[in-house]
């Protein structure tokens, strides 16, 4: 331990290798990040949570905290105007697990019909929401020959590939990756209304892959009522962990908040944390053990009849969302659908990223695609 070794530093206890890391600054204690409360703060200085923990005034007026660090891209568990107003350093990992979840994306168009070919054939997709993860996916598609646009009202309108909402919700495949957020010129929360959904073309797709409660449970029922040529791909849900068994059991796909879990990306998330808190206590990060699940994978040799279907093996060889669709469904019925959504989400698989996968093609006519599958990072 070095200098700051009294520091006391409260870690969610869901965050792989945090122990490790966050021992070099100081004294780490694990709790149940979903549980935690003002009591269990006791005299901790240092705050590293995930998205289950709400960090407001109710859990840390009167405490010592100073740093807040939260190992997500999403902040909307942060009352980042309590922490300003009291002067508590608060940082998230922006970008972190991005990738991920355009490998969830990538995954959940492979797994849906003949999703994959229609794109493939000129129909275009539409992203809500154009930062980190709309910029990635964009990114993703384009090196796939896929065609898109985004809506993305805060952005400067003169920038490359934003259109109108109707435009975006016009396309055969919508992906939302907006945060939440309830004040500013363009809130997100319940954002899309049935009047704007209904206007997607026939046998569209939509995806969400942001918050939840951008769009209300009850509009997407209703969608499903009058438009149930619509296939719904929903990972996030209102009221989580609490989801509504009714909507997921009527999605094409359905998964527990898991399409950024990517162990490159938590672990990323991790880092980047660790590395705010060093500047804070000004110190250097030293290097921590990293899980050996992390190690180089074994070459994954893949090859296709064609294009599309060499598209299928590769990506289903390192990311498949329907083994993640297919845990989710065994609790649909579960009588504690909550604790259920959780345990999913804490045993969670290691997953590597397409990127970070030692992917080889057998057949050196896919190997721009391959190319292109894996141009993230
Ligand atoms: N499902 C998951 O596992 C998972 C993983 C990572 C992130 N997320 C969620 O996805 C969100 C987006 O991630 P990111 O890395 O791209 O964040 P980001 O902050 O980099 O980008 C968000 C973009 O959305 C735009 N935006 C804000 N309000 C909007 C609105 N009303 N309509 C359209 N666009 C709007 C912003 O201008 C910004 O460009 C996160 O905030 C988080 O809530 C979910
Ligand atoms: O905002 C994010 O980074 C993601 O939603 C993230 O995957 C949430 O995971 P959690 O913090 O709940 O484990």
């Amino acid at each position: 331990m070095r200098s700051s070794a009294a520091l006391r530093i409260i870690v969610d206890e869901n965050i792989p290798a945090a122990v490790e890391c966050f021992s070099q600054f100081g004294e780490v204690q694990q709790v149940s990040g979903r549980e935690l409360s003002r009591a269990d703060i006791g005299a901790a200085e240092v705050l590293v949570v995930r998205s289950v923990t709400k960090v407001n005034e109710a859990l840390l007026a009167g405490t010592g905290v100073r740093f807040v660090g939260s190992t997500t891209i999403g902040t909307d568990h942060l009352d980042l105007n309590y922490l300003a107003a009291n002067e508590i350093k608060v940082c998230n990992a922006p970008g972190s697990n991005a990738e991920s979840v355009v490998d969830y994306v990538i995954s959940a168009i492979c797994s849906c019909g003949n999703l994959l070919d229609r794109l493939l054939s000129g129909e275009p997709v539409g992203i809500v929401g154009y930062g980190n993860v709309g910029r990635r996916l964009g990114r993703r598609l384009s090196a796939l020959g896929i065609a898109w646009r985004a809506y993305d009202p805060l952005l400067d309108q003169a920038t490359e590939g934003l259109s109108s909402l109707e435009e975006v919700i016009g396309s055969s495949f919508v992906c939302l990756h907006a945060p939440l957020t309830r004040d500013g010129l363009y809130p997100s929360y319940h954002m899309l209304g049935l009047d704007q959904l209904g206007a997607m073309p026939a046998n569209a797709v939509l995806l969400n892959a942001g918050r939840g409660e951008v769009v209300a449970t009850e509009v997407l029922l209703s969608l499903c009522e009058q438009r149930p040529d619509i296939s719904l791909v929903l990972d996030v849900w209102e009221g989580e962990p609490c989801f509504p068994a009714n909507l997921a059991s009527r999605c094409r796909i359905a998964t527990p908040h898991i399409a950024g879990y990517s162990a490159d990306g938590k672990l990323t998330g991790l880092r980047m944390v660790a590395s705010e808190l060093a500047a804070f206590l000004n110190l250097s990060l030293l290097p921590f053990a990293v899980p050996s699940s992390m190690a180089d994978s074994a070459e994954i040799a893949c090859d296709g009849a064609n294009e599309l279907d060499f598209i299928k093996n590769a990506v289903a060889a390192v990311y498949d969302v329907m083994e993640d669709d297919k845990r989710f469904r065994g609790i649909i019925g579960s009588s504690n659908r909550g604790q259920a959504f959780d345990l999913l989400r804490k045993h969670y698989p290691v997953r590597r990223e397409l990127a970070y996968s030692a992917l080889a093609s057998t057949n050196p006519k896919f190997s721009a695609v391959l190319q292109a599958l894996q141009s993230g990072r």
